[in-house]
């Protein structure tokens, strides 16, 4: 692209983008567009974090028994005949991750179709559909068939279950004065519970023109990249994982908000696709062993308003880029649900041995 032409471009959408105040809240209009079609309520704006935090404080106490989980994925047609059938087009973005489902709207799958979805998102990590029509309550519904779903931060008023994803709102309302994303570096979304989550549904209304990717990486693929010695050595091996903010025990509130730790397999087998995966988490582990020489195993998404991403966080890593500094309005809604409590089988096979592909 030519100088000019990078002039013109930024100088279109450096201009502050058009937002409606509502409180003490300047909502994205394409976001309130949304919001409004799906007869949500802005008149308060979004709950603020303090509310939010009660809902933190029984983290510890969260999961006192099994919640109940059986996978969609390891139920479907593994061809996934009624969701290709029915797609457009189906484009891998690379050879081990990502893909994306052209032609289809996820308010309209019918439950086999999200059976053979989950085995996908479950194989390919991550999948992608774009310019999707969804309100915050489709996307909960939609979601809702992976497994129960579990909230977290600042949601969608009256969907309880739809947090919302908007860094410019955090910077101002929760962690003044500056704010960088928690999310950037290589990341799974929680690891301090038993049962952590499984599919998650991240779905932006409101994106920058350039900058704000998200980059996905396999943990399957990760796995492979190691060494066979290295491989037997960490196989079945456990490791005391932390959560990535505090909070507060509701068991013990005078002490504050504190870390929380659980000890979870670091190589975890996936029920669906039964492949073995690393399962490692930034706050706990620095970098991913492998990952620098690993662009294969990597994609990479731009994306566009109304697109959907769905990702498996048991057997991927995520990195959300920071290039856009919050200089430039991103808004979504992201809907996560829980799976099960991550496990090793020693008898299972890693992804390579299972599709025969060579070390
Ligand atoms: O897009 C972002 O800034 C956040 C992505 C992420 O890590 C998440 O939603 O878990
Ligand atoms: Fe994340």
């Amino acid at each position: 692209m030519s100088p000019a032409a990078v002039e013109t471009e930024s100088a279109s959408h450096d201009a502050v983008p058009k937002q409606r105040r509502f409180g003490t809240f300047d909502v994205p209009d394409v976001a309130t567009k949304r919001m409004e079609k799906a007869g949500i309520d802005l008149s308060q704006g979004y709950p603020e974090y303090p509310a939010e935090l009660k809902t933190f404080k029984d983290i510890h106490n969260l999961q006192p028994g099994p919640i109940e989980f059986s996978d969609p994925g390891a139920r479907a047609d593994r061809e996934k005949k009624a969701l290709f059938g029915a797609a457009k087009e189906v484009r891998h973005l690379t050879y081990y991750c990502g893909t994306e489902i052209v032609g289809l709207q996820l308010k309209d799958l019918t439950p086999t179709q999200l059976d053979e979805l989950a085995l996908l998102v479950a194989e390919r990590n991550v999948v992608f559909f774009r310019d999707q029509d969804l309100s915050p309550q489709q996307q909960r519904d939609v979601t809702g068939h992976f497994g129960p779903i579990f909230c977290q931060g600042p949601h969608v008023p009256g969907v309880p279950e739809a947090s919302v994803i908007w860094s410019q709102f955090f910077a101002s309302h929760i962690r003044k004065p500056t704010f960088r994303t928690p999310f950037q570096g290589w990341h799974t979304d929680i690891v301090h519970l038993k049962q952590n989550f499984g599919i998650t549904h991240l779905h932006y209304d409101t994106v920058p023109p350039y900058g704000g990717d998200i980059l996905w990486a396999s943990g399957y693929a990760a796995y492979n990249k190691l060494s066979p010695s290295f491989r037997d050595f960490i196989d079945g091996k456990m490791a005391v994982m932390r959560s990535g903010d505090p909070y507060i025990d509701e068991n013990d509130p005078g002490a504050g908000p504190k870390y929380v730790e659980k000890i979870h397999p670091i190589v975890r087998v996936h029920p669906a696709t039964g492949w073995k995966c690393l399962y490692v988490n930034g706050p706990w582990v620095l970098r991913i062993l492998g990952l620098e020489k690993a662009e294969s195993d990597m994609c990479r998404w731009h994306w566009t308003p109304g697109t959907s991403a769905l990702w498996d966080n048991r057997c991927t890593l995520h990195n959300a880029s920071w290039d856009y500094e919050n200089r430039v309005t991103r808004h979504g809604t992201r809907v996560a649900t829980i799976a099960e409590a991550p496990y090793f089988d020693p008898k299972a096979k890693s992804m390579r041995e299972d599709l025969g592909l060579e070390d």
